[in-house]
């Protein structure tokens, strides 16, 4: 019997835009998770740059472009705060272990997420190598201290990211089943760039 057998991975994302690395986390999240729900969300911590229906929109379409049935975009997931969704989480699937996935970028500031105590409750937390981000001990520590069950997951993920694509065209890190929408919206500028 698999490890994950009844597992959910969740993972939310501001998808502002997404990226290559986002599919390819969405990917590889496939490989080893029998469900993956994903959605777009807003960010406390952040100023967004498209608004949530267009990142939205944009998510709903890679999800259409990975076109696997394990994969679900679940919009009513979508909350600033992890706590929230993952209330929601549990009541959609009471059944189900939930896991929460993030990239490693994010491992030090969970602990000053809502409830952090409470989030690492509802959902084991499986952390994503991010390239640039190594995990450091005193994460994990921290993590376990507030009662986090941590997975680290052994993926390559392309160093692609929202933020770079957003203050210089990137072109080749958005991925080509986005291109029509980006271009419809003229979205982060990449309409009018070389
Ligand atoms: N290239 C990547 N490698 C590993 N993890 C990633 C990568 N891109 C995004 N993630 C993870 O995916 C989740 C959603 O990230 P998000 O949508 O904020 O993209 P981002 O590139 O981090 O955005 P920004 O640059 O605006 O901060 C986070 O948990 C983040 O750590
Ligand atoms: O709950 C919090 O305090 C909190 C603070 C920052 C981010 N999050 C969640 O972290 C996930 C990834 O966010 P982002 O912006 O890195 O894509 C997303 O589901 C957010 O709602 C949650």
């Amino acid at each position: 019997m698999s490890k994950h057998q009844g597992t959910i991975a969740l993972f939310g994302t501001s998808a502002d835009p997404p990226t290559c690395g986002h599919q390819a986390l969405l990917e590889g999240l496939l490989a080893m998770f029998p469900k993956v729900a994903t959605w777009a969300s807003d960010n406390p911590m952040k100023r967004h740059c498209a608004p949530l229906e267009n990142r939205k929109a944009l998510l709903a379409t890679l999800v259409k472009a990975i076109a696997n049935p394990q994969l679900e975009l679940v919009q009513e997931l979508s909350s600033p705060w992890a706590i929230t969704t993952l209330k929601l989480a549990n009541t959609r699937w009471p059944s189900n272990e939930l896991v929460f996935v993030v990239g490693s970028d994010l491992a030090g500031q969970i602990p000053h997420w809502k409830d952090a105590r409470a989030v690492l409750q509802l959902a084991r937390l499986a952390i994503a190598p991010r390239q640039g981000w190594p995990l450091q001990l005193q994460q994990l520590e921290a993590l376990e201290c507030l009662g986090g069950r941590i997975e680290l997951l052994p993926m390559q993920i392309p160093a692609t990211s929202s933020s770079e694509v957003r203050s210089q065209p990137k072109p080749a890190q958005i991925p080509a089943a986005l291109w029509p929408l980006v271009l419809e919206h003229n979205l982060y500028g990449l309409a009018t760039s070389p």
